[in-house]
């Protein structure tokens, strides 16, 4: 069984992942990780980019695990960034801060401090508020900031509505009818170095179609902005490349670059990218043990040991993650269930109406649950957070939160004693 795979394409990539073990040695729910098709993925975008200048920064928000983050940061990777914590992980992993970008609406006066001191590669700016923030304490320090604007295109990127963000009514950026403006006034503001051009419309997109629409505005913008003496430098496409959770079948790196590289053909363009879920997603699973089966009238339920404080996104969008059993050679009856969690909510469900041959004591295999899992989980009704392993080749590591926030914070546990 293919636990970790990008497109499904039905490779086995060489792991000696016992799974059963890692769940018996480590306990469950028990998130893990493989460093073969992390690199992979990595490396599916990098070829895809191919000669053109380019720099992917990994978005840390799909996945900010200090292992993950250090297998991307030895290939040499970018990281886009939303915090200053999401900053010191990069470090603490060996990530070059060089190499980062900061995205986000409401980047702190302390936060921008930071990234300037670590000399990172951009400011993604999402509005005029911000502009003036970052050219003042780029003042303060007496340095110049690089900055791209993250631009709004208006454009349906056709996924999720909690997870678009290139539309008009959305918090993200600035709208393109302002931009031109507004890159005027950044041009004018003495400690900014204008250098890109940013956007990211959404998450999970399965259609090539709405990138190539806003590079097309983008690109626009950037001839207008050098019509006016603004020579822009680098063009960032944002993250959000789908990944197959089920049926889908979104466009593989390689499609979607050669056709951004039809459209950057004879210019100056460091091409950027921002890719999480791409890269993460199935590059993990949830593992998660069967406690009991509970039959009613209306409903089979299968509730077991994972909740929707380890892996909220089936509660949060209705996000569909194939459950399997690991061990497909138990004879057991087919039933449908509901797969639920102890958590004291209607809502707390890993997956609905399933059709699975269990029986109590199972392991199940969450899978596609390398991004946005681990990272948004929390301890809601005191639950402790799952384990993290990486596994590499034959070997697995340990790379438990707890631990990687002690040593963040100079010892300073944020989370209570479990
Ligand atoms: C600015 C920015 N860049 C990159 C990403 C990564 O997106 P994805 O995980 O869909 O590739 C996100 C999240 O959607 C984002 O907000
Ligand atoms: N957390 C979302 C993606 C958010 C993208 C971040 N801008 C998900 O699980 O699908």
């Amino acid at each position: 069984m293919d636990y970790f795979n990008y497109q499904d394409n039905g490779h086995l990539y060489g792991e000696a992942c016992e799974l059963a073990r890692l769940a018996e040695q480590h306990g469950t729910p028990l998130y893990v990780y493989s460093r073969a098709t992390l690199e992979r993925h990595w490396h599916a975008f990098d070829q895809a980019a191919g000669e053109v200048e380019h720099l992917i920064c990994y978005a840390v928000k799909a996945n900010s695990n200090l292992a993950v983050l250090n297998v991307l940061a030895r290939l040499g990777s970018g990281f886009d960034i939303v915090s200053k914590g999401e900053l010191c992980r990069v470090i603490a992993a060996g990530g070059d801060p060089r190499k980062v970008v900061f995205s986000g609406v409401g980047k702190r006066v302390d936060e921008i401090q930071f990234a300037l001191e670590q000399e990172i590669f951009c400011f993604n700016v999402e509005s005029v508020a911000e502009l003036e923030r970052i050219n003042q304490v780029a003042g303060e320090l007496g340095r110049q900031a690089p900055i791209s604007i993250r631009v709004n295109p208006n454009i349906d990127a056709g996924t999720h509505p909690y997870i678009s963000t290139g539309l008009k009514e959305n918090k993200f950026g600035i709208p393109i009818e302002q931009a031109l403006d507004i890159y005027r006034q950044a041009a004018a503001l003495p400690n900014l170095n204008v250098s890109g051009v940013d956007c990211h419309i959404g998450s999970q997109l399965t259609e090539l179609s709405p990138f190539l629409e806003a590079v097309d505005k983008l690109l626009l913008l950037i001839d207008s902005l050098a019509a006016e003496g603004i020579h822009i430098r680098h063009l960032d496409v944002g993250g959000g490349l789908g990944v197959k959770y089920d049926q889908e079948a979104p466009p593989e790196p390689s499609r979607y670059a050669e056709q951004l590289k039809a459209r950057l053909s004879n210019r100056d363009l460091t091409l950027v990218f921002e890719p999480g879920r791409a890269i993460a997603a199935n590059a993990g699973v949830l593992l998660t043990r069967v406690e009991h089966l509970k039959p009613s009238e209306a409903k089979n339920f299968a509730i077991v040991d994972a909740a929707m404080n380890d892996l909220i996104r089936p509660a949060l969008y209705s996000a569909w993650q194939a459950i399997i059993p690991t061990d497909l050679n138990l004879q057991r009856e087919a039933a449908v269930y509901d797969v639920v969690g102890p958590v004291c909510e209607t809502g707390d469900f890993i997956g609905k109406d399933r059709e699975l041959a269990i029986a109590e004591g199972d392991l199940l295999a969450v899978r596609s649950a390398g991004a946005y899992g681990f990272v948004m989980a929390s301890n809601y009704n005191s639950r402790p957070r799952a384990a993290e392993i990486m596994v590499d080749g034959d070997q697995a590591y340990v790379v438990r939160e707890r631990e990687q926030l002690a040593d963040l914070w100079q010892g300073e546990t944020l989370l209570p004693d479990a």
